[in-house]
């Protein structure tokens, strides 16, 4: 069993180390872990920020363990160079197109949500977010308009299998939970959002079990504030998906305790082979003062061992100790507490 390590920039080290460390306190007989660069420290190193050894570890791993990429020196790179560019490569190079967020309060955090305790006590929800596709992918570039302005551009699609493949995914996903699936796009504007509507709607007929239901995503981001407790699986796209998952994370306390799954369709000799990273960035704000909250970390290496590893009671020993820590009321400045990065991992190891 195979685990590529890939901590980044910023904070990714430091909530990467206290995730590994967890890992390594299992003591998975026949684990291996390899550490390989990305982002900007991989283009400072060696000039790209997705270097081909690291595609390469990553690709022979049975899952990634990823922690953030975003360097604020490389803003003005060339875009294809620019750390960002290094987890956009590994999902699309690794077909990883189902990113799942889950999204939970937990028990003794209620009251630190942005929301009202009772509001906020009712979130369980999950977000499927497509991955590979969308705005972030279309062709993009800078042109001169007809006036003579600059304008920028990035196009907007989807087509019926990559939205037929997401759906899927989402249904399953609703299948194993409440059975609930709101799908959020602006069909009432973009083209994109009616063919994703209309794909939803003929993959629902499969799933006749999971009530569906289409949001338009202005009213989804308002609905997840007003009454979030309501949702269960929301799938959507890639733009849509990013935005709402970082809103959702403060709907549950703090963008440091959302961790993700991205997802493709391989299977290896354990699981499904996948990247697991918290969905929050590289933080340059608090990198390097040992600030950073790693639970967003240690739970994505618990869906790692859970998705690509098939060790369900390992991701579980894991999960319980996140949430004893926590209920315990070990709190990062993130959670309005003073426990640091090393000693809410300590924490947590001493909670395994
Ligand atoms: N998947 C990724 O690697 C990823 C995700 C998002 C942003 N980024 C990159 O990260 C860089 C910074 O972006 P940003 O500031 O918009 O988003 P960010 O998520 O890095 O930070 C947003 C805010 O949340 C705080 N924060 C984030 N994670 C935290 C944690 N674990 N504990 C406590 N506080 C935490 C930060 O201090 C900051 O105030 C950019 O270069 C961006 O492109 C990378
Ligand atoms: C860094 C960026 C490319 C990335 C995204 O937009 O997908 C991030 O915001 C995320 O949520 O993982
Ligand atoms: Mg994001």
């Amino acid at each position: 069993m195979k685990i590529a390590v890939l901590a980044g920039d910023g904070i990714g080290p430091e909530v990467t180390r206290e995730a590994v460390g967890v890992i390594e306190r299992l003591a998975i007989p026949g684990l291996e872990m390899t550490d390989a660069l990305v982002g900007g420290v991989a283009y400072k190193a060696t000039g790209h920020p997705l270097p081909p050894e690291t595609l390469e570890i990553a690709r022979a791993s049975d899952g990634i363990l990823f922690g953030a990429v975003g360097d604020p020196d490389c803003d003005s790179l060339e875009r294809h160079l620019r750390p960002e560019q290094a987890i956009l490569g590994l999902r699309k190079a690794l077909t990883l197109f189902a990113n799942l967020r889950p999204a939970k309060v937990f028990a003794g955090l209620e009251g630190h949500s942005a929301l009202r305790p009772e509001v906020a006590g009712a979130i369980d929800l999950v977000i499927v977010r497509e991955l590979n596709g969308d705005v972030y992918f279309g062709e993009k570039g800078f042109r001169t308009a007809a006036n003579g302005d600059r304008e920028g551009y990035d196009v907007m699609s989807y087509s019926d299998s990559e939205v037929r493949r997401i759906a899927h995914v989402a249904f399953r996903t609703a299948m194993g939970r409440a059975r609930r699936l709101c799908s959020v796009d602006k069909a009432n504007v973009l083209e994109t959002s009616q063919l994703w509507r209309d794909v939803v709607i003929e993959v629902a007929q499969e799933y006749p079990e999971v009530a569906l239901e289409h949001m338009y995503v202005d009213n989804a981001a308002m609905q997840l504030v007003r009454a979030p407790g309501k949702f269960d699986v929301v799938l959507t796209g890639n733009l849509f998906g990013d935005i709402l998952s970082d809103q959702a994370s403060m709907c549950v306390g703090s963008i440091g305790l959302l961790a993700s799954a991205s997802l493709g369709e391989r299977e290896t000799a354990h699981g499904t082979f996948g990247l697991y990273e918290p969905i929050h960035g590289s933080a340059p704000d608090i990198a390097g003062k040992g600030l950073a909250n790693p639970m967003a970390t240690i739970l994505s290496a618990a869906m790692l061992l859970r998705h690509s590893l098939g060790l369900a009671a390992e991701a579980d020993r894991i999960e319980a100790a996140v949430a004893k820590t926590l209920a315990d009321g070990i709190l990062g400045g993130d959670l309005g507490g003073s426990a640091g990065t090393t000693e809410i991992g300590d924490a947590v190891l001493a909670r395994l």
